[in-house]
């Protein structure tokens, strides 16, 4: 029987444009006004074992620190918020990320960088490489080269993942 025999769905998500959706779906949850990033950790098994997204510490205030992008450092955002990928590597189920695959909507800077391939992740799927030209993003990539991290970057086959939040389906 061919698959078009069996009546199976054929327009069915593929498994990366499914683990970067979920990322991307981790990401609405962000305060961030500007730059919403989510973060996915897949096993082997195609599991999915961590997820998070850009925000504030646990127990900071999402309304007590700024969220701007400018003027002095300490009023800015930057010293304060969690990455995507540090937060889902910090929030995956106890065990072991060697291996693993993280999808991410913005490639990861140096200091997640370090985080990724500490975890023994393998693997970098992003979307977007918006800062590839800043230090930061460079010194990733010098990483995850020597580290030997493969990175690609998501060509999604769906650019429009609808979910209805509706109880009639
Ligand atoms: N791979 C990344 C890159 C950035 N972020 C977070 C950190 C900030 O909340 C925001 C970047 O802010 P912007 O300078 O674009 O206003 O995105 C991240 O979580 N992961
Ligand atoms: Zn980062």
């Amino acid at each position: 029987m061919t698959a078009q025999d069996s009546g199976k769905r054929s327009d069915y998500l593929s498994w990366d444009d499914y683990f970067m959706s979920v990322a991307l779906l981790s990401a609405q949850r962000s305060k961030d006004p500007n730059t919403q990033v989510g973060a996915c950790i897949v096993n082997r098994q195609k599991r999915i074992v961590g997820v998070g997204y850009n925000g504030f510490p646990t127990g900071c205030s999402d309304e007590a620190l700024p969220w701007h992008r400018e003027g002095d450092f300490l009023d800015t955002k930057y010293p304060y918020v969690c990455h995507a990928e540090l937060n889902a590597v910090l929030n995956s189920v106890p065990g072991n990320l060697a291996g693993c695959s993280i999808y991410t909507a913005l490639f990861p800077c140096n200091e997640c960088a370090k985080v990724i391939i500490q975890a023994g992740i393998r693997e970098v799927v992003y979307l977007s490489d918006k800062y590839a030209a800043t230090d930061s993003f460079r010194a990733s990539r010098r990483l995850f080269d020597q580290a030997g991290v493969v990175c690609r970057q998501l060509k999604p086959a769906s650019r429009i993942v609808t979910i209805t939040l509706d109880e009639n389906g």
